[in-house]
């Protein structure tokens, strides 16, 4: 109990939180104000990860549901309306438009190749779809 939550998540033997090519080049105190605000910023890509694995996870579902019923891997429609809603959003959370929706973009053509590649091992194999997973009910 006592050492719970010692470490950020993530942190393990492969990772050195202080690892810098700036060690010895820079005044300590300026490196240890450096360091502590690359904790935040290693703890922001933790969290990154994890929401983007989540995402890849639903984005999954859909696309074995749309292999399933022969629907096409993108929709340009809902991509155009998730781009409005995104920009709306970036502007009121002071992050550049263009930047959300590069990163949107990205993501997506990502969720597009794993449909595609869904898409084709089901035309060949239909047992490789999953069963639907449950959606467990969060009241
Ligand atoms: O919602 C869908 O239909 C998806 O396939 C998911 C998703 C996305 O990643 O948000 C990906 C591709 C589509 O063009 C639109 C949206």
């Amino acid at each position: 109990m006592s050492d719970q939550m010692e470490t950020a998540p993530g942190a393990g033997p492969d990772f050195d939180p202080a690892a810098s090519s700036l060690n010895g080049e820079v005044d300590p105190a300026v490196m240890e104000e450096l360091l502590g605000i690359r904790s935040s910023i290693d703890n922001f890509d933790a969290t990154l990860v994890y929401l983007l694995a989540e995402r890849f996870k639903a984005t999954q579902r859909v696309g074995y549901l749309k292999a399933r019923h022969k629907l096409p891997a993108s929709d340009p429609g809902r991509e155009a309306a998730q781009i409005q809603r995104l920009h709306r959003l970036a502007r009121e959370a002071h992050l550049d438009p263009v930047f959300a929706e590069k990163f949107l973009n990205f993501i997506i053509d990502e969720v597009i190749r794993h449909h595609q590649a869904i898409s084709e091992s089901h035309a060949t194999d239909d047992a490789a779809a999953p069963a639907p997973a449950h959606q467990g009910g969060q009241s």
